[in-house]
């Protein structure tokens, strides 16, 4: 059966409807079991549970201090939860931790990049020690670079990269190696509309066979990207489902009616609906 989150009941078999059912018919990639994080008496994330499925881009969507970038760092191992635990790909994180970590790709809320370092340096240095066992040539051909608009750049040193070109280079690093789980903090903090656009079909085409978790506060960068949305706040989850799922749910919002004055033969009446998800702040002209 497909897990449920804290608090609601199997009885009689129905969730909230802040919560869309879960999908049955992807791969479970990560779930988070009850996962808490203290610091002194205040809780950074409290009792949370959430699933993430592979072939799915996931986005934690939430204002700052909303506990997205705590909730990565127990993933990725930065440092453990209070309590609760992580299942990846059916792993417990807290004692398979080094198999967990060969299938992970991160990209870190600010980049660690080495100055002194080429861009393609990077990515075979990074290439080297997560896949070692791959042949040279394997990692080259995966390391092309041409797909993320890095390729004339790659005799550059990365401290010379724009910051959009770090991003870049950093978020490649994340899915080399074949990573099945990728977990991009805030992958596009800092960059211009147009390399955001470019990440945004870079994280797109690579979604297939992974799990991917990302953290963003940008509604449109959620919802352009993501299969699923899981929105917290003051580190516990207010909702859960896909974009269009949400929008219906919550996006009860206004009509606004537009009337056009009677200035050709053609008599028009424009009418848009316009839905606005006040909680979001994101407008919709359908
Ligand atoms: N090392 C720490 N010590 C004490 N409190 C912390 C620590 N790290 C995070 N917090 C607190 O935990 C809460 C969640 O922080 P977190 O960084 O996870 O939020 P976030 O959603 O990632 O925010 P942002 O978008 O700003 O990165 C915040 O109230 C923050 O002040």
């Amino acid at each position: 059966m497909a897990w449920l989150p804290h608090g609601i009941s199997h009885a009689n078999g129905t969730l909230p409807p802040n919560l869309e059912p879960e999908p049955t018919d992807l791969t479970l990639g990560v779930s988070l079991h009850g996962i808490t994080k203290t610091y002194g008496s205040k809780a950074a994330v409290e009792d949370l549970n959430l699933n993430f499925y592979e072939g799915n881009i996931t986005s934690l969507l939430g204002h700052n201090g909303a506990g997205k970038t705590t909730t990565i760092s127990i993933l990725t191992g930065l440092f453990p939860a209070s309590s609760g635990t992580i299942y990846v790909y059916g792993k417990d994180i807290r004692t398979d931790q080094n198999i967990i970590r060969k299938n992970m790709g991160i990209c870190m809320q600010h980049n660690v990049l080495f100055s002194y370092l080429t861009t393609k340096e990077h990515l075979l240095l990074y290439g080297y020690i997560k896949v070692p066992h791959w042949s040279k040539q394997k990692l080259q051909d995966e390391v092309t670079l041409k797909e993320t608009g890095l390729y004339s750049h790659r005799h550059k040193l990365a401290g010379s990269l724009s910051g959009g070109m770090k991003r870049k280079l950093s978020i490649s690093i994340a899915f080399l190696g074949g990573s099945r789980v990728v977990i991009l903090d805030e992958p596009t903090t800092g960059v211009d509309p147009c390399s955001r656009r470019c990440i945004w079909e870079i994280i797109s085409r690579n979604k297939k066979g992974r799990t991917t978790i990302l953290s963003t506060h940008h509604l449109d960068e959620a919802e352009v990207l993501s299969d699923r949305i899981a929105f917290l706040e003051e580190g516990g989850l207010k909702c859960c489902g896909s974009p269009f799922y949400l929008k219906e749910t919550f996006g009860d919002g206004y009509h606004l009616i537009l009337t056009k004055k009677k200035v050709c033969s053609c008599i028009m009446n424009l009418c848009y609906n316009v839905i606005v998800a006040p909680n979001l702040s994101s407008i919709h002209i359908l």
